[in-house]
Order: structure tokens, then C-alpha cells, then sequence
């Protein structure tokens, strides 16, 4: 009865355990080795035999497989003079549950996930021969290629040596830099055309997502065209001439204050922190007051255009420290040898409706590298994902997953494909 189905004409296949129930007159395997002497009287099944074994049946599932997927190609055609919809629900479910009632006791919980797979590598079929033509398909259709712009106008959140200035000097060559006093602004900035790129911070490997500038990327129209991540190296500044031991207040950016906790309180001179907006405008507060006992936690860089000396370096508590920044501009582009692509989905509120989106990546054979879940502003306990994949507009599988997923989605909106560089 193992066989059920496939073998009915009897061809003499059978059951290793039978065998060995025949053989000595025990049902389970393992409890053949629960002694070294039964075990050594036990007859061991042939390895090499029962692979032999094994491989006949796969040939035979590998021809079920092929005669099932060719009716749902039918199935399509049918979908497609109807205006079915792939996905029906109803049929899948009573699929399974026959399958569990068809199936012995032992092997009952296999059938969920059989079919799962059998029915998701039929529905992508289907979908792959509908060829739906998605608004993300439209996008990735139009962005063009070019070589990464040296010069341009950048806009960035912050002042002279913040950290997003940083990395807008690093991915740019010679940037012509304005300084706005938001993430909004920049946003804005990019919108208008005031700027031509903006640099945003996405994700610190210790702090995380960065929520407010994922918020935007979902309510404003702009694309992502690299990104860049850079080891954050905390260092201690201080005006010439001051030493630890003189230090009693420490200014920084309150993470930058958190990720040096320890090192603040191994400071001789007892030290308290002191929260300021962001790290650079703490290198500027101590460059201008008139006290010699303040010190700030910024960058190498700040000390130089504040006139600071480093009095320590490197001084984070725990290990690397890094964070994602990301170039946005107006219109899509893929400049230099873009790897990454990502985009923001909302997927339906049922249940198994993620899983279907991450179902259908796999077997299009895409790597994901990140998903990421936000709450949906107004939807209570209901999340929008965004998503990085490693394939761009023009690769076989890109263009597969921009014509099937947005079919799995309420929404799927490009967010770009880029180059990942790190400074
Ligand atoms: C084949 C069909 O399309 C889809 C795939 C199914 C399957 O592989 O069995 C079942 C239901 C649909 O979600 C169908 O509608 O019958």
C-alpha cells in the first residue's frame, strides 16, 4: 500500500521495513539497533539498492509531475478566455484535504506541504503564460543604463561632517553638497529638482531600520540609484590641548551616546552624557563653547573641519558599527553594475498570503536579502514588507518576478535596482 497508485500493476516493489519484519519480526528500524547484537543480527538494507529504488519512483514522479503541469497549462488557456484568476483558494484547500485523506496515518502531515509546492510551481507556471503586463513590469521595462554621475547636486539632512554628508562625499566624487534640516527636506529637495540626488540613512547594523525615512520611501514618488554602507568609527573630540581627564560632559547624537555607554563610564573624570541633534552638530557645540571640560563622540572627519583633536578613537562598545545609506533620485536608473533591487508590497490579509510572495521568489530562484515589515499607517496590526532581491531589470528572473508578483500583492511599487558600494 506504500505505493499506492504508482505501483498497481504489482511490480514486486517492497517495503525495507516489511522486509525486515519479515526478516526479524520487529516493525521499526531503530528498535533493530537498540542493541550492538541485534543490531549485528539485524540484515542491513543495501544502500546502493534502495537508492536504485528510490530513482525508479523519481522518474516516475518526474513524468506525473510533467502530464500535471501540461493540464495546467490547459488550465491557463481556460483562465485566460475567462478572466479567471491563478489563485483559487477554495480548490487548493479541498485539494489538501483529500490529499490527507488519501494519504496512510504516518504520512498524513506531508501532504500540506507536497502540495503547497506542487500547486505553487503550477500556479507560477500559469502565471509565466499569462505574461501579466504589472505596472512594476512596465517600470523595470523603461529604467535605462548609465555610468554613476562624479558631479552633481546632493542634498542631505544635516551639517559639514554629519554622517550622510559622509557618505554623499564618498559615493559622489565631487558633490555640490546643500545641507536641509529634515529628511522631508530632502525628499522635497529631490522632488522639485532643487537637488538632482538625495543621501538618506536606511539601516544601522545596531540601531536598525531607520522607520521615518522607510515611511518615505513608501509615501514619496522617489527611487533608490545606489547605496552605500559605511563602518561608523565613533571618536572622542575635544579642543586642543584638553585631555580624558579633564572631560566631565560628553555631547552627541543619542545612539552615538548609547553605542559608547560603556566608554563614557570608564571616562576618569566622571562624565555625563549630553544629547545633541546629530553628531556633527555636537563636534560644533564643543568647537564653540568657551568650557574646556566638554567633549564630543562624532567623526575623524568633524574634528578636522571643527578643529578638534581626537582624543580617543574608535570607542563604540561593541564591535563594527555600520549604516546603510541610500541615494534616491526623481526617476529610476540603473547606474554602474547594479546587483540589488528592492520594493515595497502590501500583501492581501489572509492568511498564507506572505507566504505565497516568498513561495514564488524561490521558485524563480531569487535570493532575498532583505524583508523588512513596517506597520501600514491607519491599518491596524496589518504590514506592509519591503523587499531586496539580488537580480535587476533585464535578467530572465527579474522580469518573471516584475510580471507574477505584483498578481500576489494589493500593492508592489518599485523602489529602484542599484549598485551596493561600501565606503
Ligand atoms: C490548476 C489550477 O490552478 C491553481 C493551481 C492548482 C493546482 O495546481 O492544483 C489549484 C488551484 C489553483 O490555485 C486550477 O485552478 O485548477
Amino acid at each position: 500500500m506504500h505505493e499506492r497508485g504508482l505501483e498497481e500493476s504489482g511490480s514486486g516493489e517492497a517495503c525495507a521495513s516489511c522486509e525486515l519484519d519479515a526478516a526479524g519480526g520487529e516493525s521499526a528500524a531503530s528498535s533493530h539497533a537498540s542493541s550492538v547484537e541485534e543490531a549485528a543480527a539485524a540484515p542491513v538494507v543495501d544502500l546502493a539498492e534502495s537508492r536504485a529504488r528510490i530513482d525508479e519512483i523519481d522518474a516516475q514522479i518526474i513524468d506525473l509531475f510533467q502530464r500535471r503541469m501540461r493540464i495546467s497549462r490547459d488550465v491557463a488557456a481556460y483562465k485566460k478566455a475567462t478572466g479567471m484568476q491563478v489563485f483559487d483558494k477554495a480548490r487548493e484547500d479541498a485539494k489538501v484535504a483529500r490529499a490527507r485523506e488519501l494519504a496512510d496515518d504516518e504520512f498524513k502531515d506531508y501532504m500540506a506541504p507536497l502540495f503547497d509546492l506542487l500547486m505553487e510551481m503550477s500556479r507560477s507556471y500559469q502565471d509565466n503564460i499569462l505574461a501579466h503586463d504589472t505596472q512594476l513590469a512596465r517600470d523595470a521595462r523603461v529604467v535605462g543604463r548609465a555610468e554613476f554621475p562624479a558631479s552633481a547636486r546632493v542634498a542631505v539632512q544635516g551639517v559639514l561632517g554629519a554622517y550622510s554628508h559622509i557618505a554623499a562625499t564618498e559615493l559622489f566624487n565631487e558633490p555640490e553638497v546643500s545641507f536641509l534640516s529634515t529628511w522631508e527636506d530632502v525628499c522635497d529637495a529631490v522632488e522639485s529638482g532643487a537637488a538632482e540626488f538625495g543621501v538618506l540613512p536606511l539601516e544601522n547594523s545596531t540601531a536598525g531600520a531607520v522607520d521615518r525615512v522607510y515611511a518615505l520611501m513608501r509615501s514619496r514618488g522617489l527611487f533608490i540609484v545606489r547605496a552605500a554602507t559605511m563602518r561608523i568609527e565613533h571618536d572622542l573630540l575635544a579642543k586642543p590641548g584638553v585631555s580624558l581627564e579633564d572631560v566631565h560632559e560628553v555631547f552627541s547624537h543619542e545612539q552615538a551616546l548609547r553605542q559608547c555607554e560603556g566608554f563614557i563610564a570608564g571616562l576618569p573624570g566622571d562624565a555625563v552624557a549630553s544629547v545633541r541633534a546629530n553628531t556633527a552638530m555636537a563636534a560644533q557645540a564643543v568647537a564653540n563653547s568657551p568650557r574646556r571640560d566638554v567633549a564630543a563622540i562624532s567623526s575623524a572627519a568633524c574634528a578636522r573641519i571643527y578643529g578638534l583633536d581626537v582624543l580617543a578613537h574608535d570607542i563604540q562598545d561593541e564591535g563594527d558599527n555600520y549604516t546603510r545609506f541610500v541615494c534616491v533620485a526623481r526617476k529610476p536608473a540603473l547606474y554602474g553594475a547594479p546587483t540589488t533591487s528592492s520594493f515595497l508590497i502590501v500583501t492581501p490579509h489572509i492568511a498564507g498570503a506572505l507566504h505565497r510572495v516568498l513561495a514564488r521568489l524561490a521558485t524563480l530562484g531569487i535570493n532575498m536579502t532583505k524583508l523588512q515589515s513596517r506597520p501600514i499607517p491607519g491599518r491596524e496590526f496589518e504590514f506592509m514588507f519591503y523587499v531586496d532581491v539580488q537580480c535587476v531589470p533585464g535578467d530572465e528572473a527579474f522580469d518573471a518576478m516584475a510580471r507574477q508578483i505584483p498578481t500576489l500583492c494589493e500593492v508592489c511599487r518599485y523602489l529602484g535596482s542599484y549598485e551596493e558600494v561600501s565606503c
